[in-house]
C-alpha cells in the first residue's frame, strides 16, 4: 500500500514542490492550505508522516505542529526562518526534523528525509545501556524516526541479542556497564562482524577525553558525548545507516549480472566455495548443473542482439523462480549454472528435466518475437569439493548433451 503524506502549506507553489518530491519518492500526498483543512483531512485519513509549515493563516504560532503530533503523525516542520523563538517552539515538540525553506538544498534535504523514513522501518537498532532512563530516551528517539528497536542492559546481553537477531544494523552503546563495558563490547562485535555489516555508535557521559578515541580504536564508527543534542544524534545515526546501505548496494551490484539481474560468476564462485567446504565436513555430495541455450548464435543472427538479450532475461526470470532454494547464476554469455542445496541426485535430475521441458514449451513467451528455443544441460554429482573441478565435470556432460542432439539433460 502506498504511504500517505499530509502537506500543510499555505503557499501553493511550495506545496506543489513538496507534493512533487513526495510523489517522486513513492508517497501519495494530500495538501492542506490551513490548519482547519488539515484537521479535516486528519480526521478522515491515516498518514505515514506530515510536512508542516510553521506559519499558516489560521495558525500563526506553529499551532499546526501539536495538531499532527497529537494525531501520532511523524512531523517534519518547514519554516521560513528559524529565529530563537521559533526554534524554542519547534524544539518543544517531538518532531522528526525542522528544515528552513532557504534554498534548493532545503528541498533536497526534505527528499532525503522522506526517503529515509520508510527505509528506517527496515533498520534494526540495538540500544545497550544499563540505565533504564537513558535507554528509554534513546529508544524513543529511534522510534520517532521509525527504526526497529532492540534493547540490552550490558555487553553480554547485547551479544546474545546479536546472536538471536543477526540482522541488527546499528549498535548504540554506553561505556560504563556491568559485566561487559562498551569498548569491550566493540572489540567483541568487531571480532564477530565486519564494519560493512554493522555500525557501532559509542555513547558516554564520562569526561575522559580518551574515551572517544578508545571507542573508535576498538571498532566503533562514531561517538557521542552525553547529554547529546537529538539533532546531532539523528544526523550521526542517519550517516551511519546511509553508509551501510551504500555498502549493501555496491556489494549487490558487484554480485549481480547487469543484464539478467541473476547472481554473477563472481558471487557463484564465492558462495559455492563456502558451501563446498561445509559439505566436505558433513561428508555430503555436491550437486551442480550447467545450462546452455541451444543455437543461441542463430537467435542473435536471425532476430538481432536485443532479441537475444530479451531471451536471456526471460530465461533468467525462470531460473530465479524455478530454483528458489538453490543458487542459480549467469556464468557468462548464454551459459548458466545451478548449485543445488538438495543433494539427492534422482530428485535433482527430475527437476532438471522438468525445467528443460518447461523452457521448451514456454520459451516463446519470453520474447516479443516469440522465439522458441531449447536448453542443453550437463549435471555433475560426486565427492568433488573444488568448484572448478565440479564445473568441469558438468561441462563435459553439457558437451555430451550438445553432441548427442541438444535439448536434453546428461548426468
Ligand atoms: N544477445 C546476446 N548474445 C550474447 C551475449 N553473450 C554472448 N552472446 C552470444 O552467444 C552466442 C553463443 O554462440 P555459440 O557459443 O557459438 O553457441 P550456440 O550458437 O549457442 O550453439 P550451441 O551452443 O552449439 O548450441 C554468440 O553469438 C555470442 O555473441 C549477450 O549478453 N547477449
Amino acid at each position: 500500500m502506498t504511504r500517505k503524506i499530509l502537506i500543510i502549506e499555505d503557499t501553493p507553489t511550495i506545496a506543489r514542490v513538496q507534493k512533487h518530491i513526495a510523489i517522486k519518492v513513492g508517497y501519495d500526498a494530500d495538501i492542506a492550505g490551513t490548519l482547519a483543512q488539515a484537521k479535516e483531512l486528519i480526521s478522515k485519513n491515516s498518514y505515514f508522516c506530515a510536512v508542516v509549515d510553521f506559519i499558516l493563516p489560521d495558525a500563526p504560532q506553529g499551532e499546526a505542529i501539536p495538531c499532527t503530533i497529537a494525531a501520532d503523525i511523524p512531523t517534519i516542520v518547514m519554516t521560513g526562518n528559524i529565529d530563537l523563538k521559533t526554534r524554542d517552539t519547534v524544539e518543544k515538540y517531538p518532531i522528526i526534523d525542522y528544515i528552513t525553506k532557504e534554498n534548493k538544498q532545503a528541498y533536497q534535504y526534505l527528499e532525503k528525509q522522506l526517503q529515509r523514513l520508510p527505509r528506517n522501518e527496515e533498520v534494526k537498532v540495538l540500544v545497550v545501556d544499563d540505565s533504564v532512563a537513558t535507554r528509554h530516551h534513546i529508544c524513543n528517539l529511534l522510534k520517532r524516526h521509525k527504526y526497529q528497536v532492540l534493547e540490552a542492559n550490558d555487553g553480554v546481553e547485547a551479544l546474545a541479542v546479536l546472536e538471536k537477531t543477526p540482522d541488527v544494523a546499528v549498535i548504540i552503546t554506553d561505556n560504563e556497564m556491568p559485566n561487559m563495558n562498551g569498548d569491550e563490547l566493540c572489540t567483541e562485535i568487531r571480532r564477530l562482524y565486519s564494519n560493512d555489516e554493522k555500525a557501532i555508535i559509542g555513547i558516554s557521559g564520562s569526561d575522559t577525553s580518551h574515551l572517544s578515541a578508545r571507542f573508535l580504536k576498538n571498532g566503533a564508527n562514531d561517538y557521542l558525548r552525553k547529554p547529546f543534542n537529538s539533532e546531532e544524534f539523528y544526523c550521526r545515526l542517519s550517516q551511519n545507516v546511509d553508509m551501510l546501505e551504500q555498502i549493501t548496494t555496491i556489494r549487490l551490484q558487484a554480485n549481480t549480472d547487469y543484464l539478467t539481474k541473476l547472481p554473477n560468476r563472481r558471487y557463484f564462485f564465492e558462495e559455492t566455495v563456502k558451501s563446498l567446504k561445509q559439505l566436505k565436513k558433513q561428508e555430503l555430495t555436491p550437486s551442480l548443473a550447467m545450462f546452455d541455450i541451444d543455437h543461441f548464435k542463430a537467435i542473435n543472427d536471425t532476430y538481432g542482439h536485443d532479441a537475444g538479450d530479451e531471451v536471456l532475461k526471460g530465461l533468467s526470470i525462470c531460473f530465479a523462480k524455478y530454483f528458489t532454494k538453490d543458487l542459480a547464476a549467469r556464468l557468462g554469455g548464454e551459459e548458466f549454472a545451478v548449485y543445488f542445496n538438495d543433494t539427492n541426485k534422482d530428485e535433482v535430475l527430475k527437476r532438471l528435466d522438468n525445467f528443460r521441458h518447461f523452457v521448451e514449451l514456454n520459451s516463446p513467451e519470453f520474447s516479443k518475437e516469440k522465439i522458441q528455443f531449447t536448453l542443453s544441460i550437463g549435471y555433475a554429482h560426486g565427492p568433488v569439493y573444488q568448484i572448478d573441478e565440479l564445473l568441469k565435470q558438468a561441462d563435459i556432460k553439457l558437451y555430451e548433451a550438445k553432441e548427442t542432439g541438444r535439448n536434453k539433460v546428461i548426468a
